[in-house]
């Protein structure tokens, strides 16, 4: 059993169709990161997944389960959207009491301030919530969202609006409450850099569709479309007129000294390079390249603007 299923998943509002036929698994313990552009349904899809919102048609099941129908099923299940759900009146410990007495948390005191500690917060624990940071609120509303021990937790947009080094604590405690609290995370966000850091699998939902669902090593490795990278002894031009027609370049692009080229068959780069010796091209090096996960992601959502 997956930690969550959605299969075949369809909404419409007010009858622009968002989600269609979306369908993916999320593994038990991953951290998985579902990823689109503004207003393509993932904050919907978790609404959904959540039991907050009805399906259209299809059907999604987190644990096993019917969120919508099932109220001891949310008991296992954590939840962060963009605003923390923290009273800025409140202190730290005072925010994580209150959530702590309405889940039921076994010995909450103790459950605090081992929280509070694993998101550095223990020297503000009494200070109200109204005088800190972003970076600091969103630390302590992922300690909320952990607080009952939840195997799933669905963090919406964790890093937005923070700075590089809050985003990095974010991260970091992210990996960490994956790791020592052995929870699944689903993680919408933007943030292509740190989805590619910590998650072992993505989904790319664009213009209602699933665009490629696949673990992020297999979507940046050469193994899905080997790439490589030439770099010349000089400058590159002419070289894609060079190899641009062979049989198995499939793409060809000169930036600099850097010739990068995609290739329909991983074994042709010898031959690739006897084309550019051929043609006198001289050669520095030559590198297998992955390509990053935002080339990957604009790629997938430019098709699907091409197709609207
Ligand atoms: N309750 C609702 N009534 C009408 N339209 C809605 C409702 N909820 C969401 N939508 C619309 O559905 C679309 C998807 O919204 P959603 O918030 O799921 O996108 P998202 O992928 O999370 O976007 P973002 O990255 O900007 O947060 C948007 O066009 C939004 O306006």
């Amino acid at each position: 059993m997956n930690a969550v299923e959605v299969r075949g998943l369809s909404r419409s509002f007010d009858g622009r169709d968002i989600l269609r036929d979306v369908s993916f698994t999320v593994g038990h313990g991953e951290i998985f990161g579902y990823l689109g552009p503004n207003g393509a349904g993932k904050t919907t899809t978790i609404r959904i997944l959540l039991g907050l919102l009805a399906p259209g048609t299809g059907e999604v099941r987190v644990l096993g389960r019917d969120l919508a129908a099932d109220d001891e099923a949310r008991a296992h299940v954590g939840v962060l959207f963009e605003n923390n759900g923290l009273s800025d009146r409140m202190s730290a410990a005072g925010n994580l009491a209150y959530y702590a007495g309405l889940y039921g948390v076994e010995d909450p005191a103790e459950r605090i301030d081992e929280l509070l500690a694993l998101v550095d917060l223990a020297d503000r624990r009494d200070d109200p919530v109204g005088t800190f940071s972003t970076g600091m609120k969103r630390k302590l509303g992922i300690a909320r969202a952990i607080l009952h021990r939840p195997e799933v937790v669905f963090l919406d947009e964790p890093s937005s609006g923070l700075d590089p080094g809050a985003q990095r604590m974010v991260r970091d405690l992210i990996i960490e409450l994956s790791r020592r609290e052995e929870m699944t995370v689903f993680l919408n966000s933007h943030h292509l850099d740190e989805v590619q850091r910590i998650c072992s699998t993505v989904a790319i939902l664009a213009g209602g569709r699933i665009r490629a669902f696949d673990s992020v090593e297999n979507l940046t490795t050469a193994s899905g479309r080997p790439s490589v990278t030439v770099t010349l002894a000089g400058a590159g031009e002419g070289a894609c007129e060079v190899v641009g027609n062979l049989p198995y370049v499939t793409e060809c692009d000169v930036d600099g000294d850097a010739l990068h080229c995609t290739l329909a068959d991983p074994t042709a780069t010898p031959d690739l390079i006897t084309a550019l010796v051929g043609a006198g091209f001289r050669i520095e090096e030559v590198r297998r390249s992955s390509r990053s996960l935002e080339e990957i992601y604009l790629e997938h959502v430019g098709r699907a603007e091409d197709e609207a």
